[in-house]
């Protein structure tokens, strides 16, 4: 397959155009998609005498969602299923403006799946004016230290993370300086505690007790409530294929009279733009790494004996992260704390804790890419084991901005280590490293959505007895969207559809089961999420 081999600096105008020309020829020539254009009320006798038109104006670039430009993110993003994805809607766009006569009998589905304008699906917020200001600046550039300042001092106010484990950070940090702050996320609720011990809360003006704060994962944050104050972390995951949905969400929905937003300069053009939409202005403020960061000239030469205190090894499976850890302890006599997305919060703060600690014997860490976002640790070299990682389907090059990301975490402002280093495993590696780390990524192209449950509902009503995998299909064939936005998927999502078609269920709850984030490898997991109702506990947020 073409698009598994492509770097992100290799895919340029004319290659997208090959691999463009090539998902065209089987829209002209194989069966699937004149049966989905039949099953969604076309007949065949239209799609026959329109698809050789529009490859032609594909062809000509006439249809700009589909010119090279607009592809080459979705490519990198996507693989050769995002230009796929997107030819039905467009092709329905062409033959409406072609023929609105022949495009007719699916005029009302498209308007059913009508995501055009996202920021009206949360109207009570359209109702404020809301200041924006958005934290834009490298790794370890005190962005969020600036944000969370503003919210420490709010009467009520929201900590939106990216990860449970920094929600957990927030919670710990706001309550132990004697600021009641909730947590939310898909596992649990607590309420303001520290070390276990419940925080005296002082009683509102209702005699209620107030509790100002809330740190929620993005996924839960709750946007019906008035907050003063509202911080959005890592905003440029807006962008990401399965989660960008609930960053976009956020973005249009909350209702605070002042939101913060923190991440990369790449979000700045997107952000603006959606903003711009709702005649709502962005002051951004621009920051600048604090202490150095450089990469090695020498890479470990393959040999874990290389490995030195204050190092942290990322690997991408977890599989790996167990077995770099018994090779470098077996190599070095160095013990390793691990930290990887599926430990729960307080494991992971634990092994970060004693990472930390410079008297606890754990010298070295190996995570995975978790560590990626605004965790603080002691690392004074990131050593990349790998600069691969497979995403599901095939081994894929990490972003830019993932390896700046992860690379930022040497050399944190006030740790043991204020000037970072970052490194490779294997020396031939180095040479990447060394080109993506100084390479500014591309601005980020669309943002995630989710369409509401409403609307998927509405849509359902016009194919009484589709499967839903196959229905969520017809929905996105139907959908309309602007080169702004792009409609997530979600991991697993038909096996998930399908495994629990033949149960009654709702379409709502259809739905929500198939964007919970079910671990489909466990048939026990995926039985008690469909045996147990509401959803909320299978959450992993
Ligand atoms: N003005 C400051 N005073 C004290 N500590 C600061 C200040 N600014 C930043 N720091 C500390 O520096 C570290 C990095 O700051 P912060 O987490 O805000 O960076 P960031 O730019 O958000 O980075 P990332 O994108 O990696 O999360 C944190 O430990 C933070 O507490």
């Amino acid at each position: 397959m073409i698009n598994e081999m492509i770097n992100e600096d290799e895919l340029d105008d004319h290659l997208a155009r090959r691999i463009r020309s090539m998902v065209l020829k089987d829209f002209g020539s194989k069966a699937e998609y004149q049966n989905r254009c039949t099953d969604i009320g076309l007949s065949v006798s239209t799609f026959e005498n329109y698809k050789d038109q529009f490859i032609q104006e594909v062809n000509d670039d006439a249809i700009p969602e589909l010119n090279p430009g607009v592809l080459i993110p979705v490519i990198l993003r996507e693989g050769l299923e995002g230009v796929q994805n997107r030819l039905i809607p467009n092709f329905l766009g062409f033959l409406e403006k072609a023929s609105p006569k022949d495009a007719a009998p699916v005029a009302m589905v498209r308007a059913l799946a009508d995501c055009r304008y996202p920021h009206e699906w949360n109207p009570a917020s359209r109702l404020l004016q809301r200041k924006v200001i958005m934290h834009v600046g490298p790794t370890n550039s005190g962005k969020t230290y600036s944000a969370i300042q503003k919210l420490k001092k709010a009467e009520s106010g929201i900590y939106c993370s990216p990860l449970r484990l920094l929600a957990y950070e927030v919670f710990v940090r706001m309550n132990r300086e004697g600021i009641p702050c909730r947590l939310i996320t898909g596992e649990e609720r607590r309420e303001p505690e520290v070390d276990g011990k419940p925080l005296e809360l002082k009683v509102g003006p209702l005699g209620k007790p107030h509790i100002p704060l809330m740190a929620s994962t993005i996924e839960m944050a709750n946007i019906s409530t008035k907050y003063d104050v509202a911080v959005i972390d890592e905003i440029q995951v807006l962008t990401d294929m399965q989660r960008g949905w609930a960053w976009t969400q956020a973005l249009h929905g909350l209702r605070a009279k002042e939101i913060h937003l923190c991440g990369e300069p790449t979000a700045v053009p997107l952000v603006q733009r959606l903003f711009k939409v709702m005649n709502e202005d962005v002051e951004v403020r621009t920051y600048d790494r604090l202490g150095s960061l450089q990469v090695s000239n020498v890479g470990l030469g393959s040999k874990w004996v290389n490995i030195k205190k204050g190092d942290c090894v990322v690997t991408f499976s977890r599989n790996m992260i167990f077995q770099v850890k018994r090779d470098i302890e077996q190599s070095t006599g160095m013990k390793c704390a691990i930290v990887y997305g599926g430990l729960p919060p307080e494991t992971r703060a634990e092994q970060a804790r004693l990472f930390n600690d410079p008297k606890s014997g754990y010298d070295v860490l190996v995570a995975s890419d978790a560590i990626g976002m605004g965790l603080n640790l002691n690392i004074n070299r990131v050593v990349f084991e790998t600069l691969s990682k497979f995403d599901g389907k095939a081994m894929r090059p990490i972003s830019i901005s993932q390896v700046r990301q992860i690379g930022g975490r040497a050399g944190r402002y006030q740790s043991a280590y204020d000037k970072g280093v970052v490194t490779t495993l294997h020396n031939k590696d180095l040479h990447h490293l060394d080109k993506h780390i100084n390479m500014l990524p591309p601005p980020l192209p669309s943002a995630g959505i989710k369409p509401p449950t409403n609307m998927i509902e509405m849509f359902s009503h016009q194919f009484p007895n589709v499967p839903f995998s196959k229905l969520w299909l017809m929905f996105q064939d139907c959908a309309q969207t602007t080169t702004d936005f792009h409609m997530c998927q979600f991991k697993d999502q038909k096996v998930i559809a399908d495994s629990i078609e033949s149960i009654p269920l709702s379409v709502q709850d259809r739905y929500q089961l198939m964007y919970a984030p079910i671990q489909i490898r466990d048939p026990d997991l995926l039985k008690t999420a469909v045996d147990v109702r509401p959803f909320k506990c299978i959450a992993r947020m």
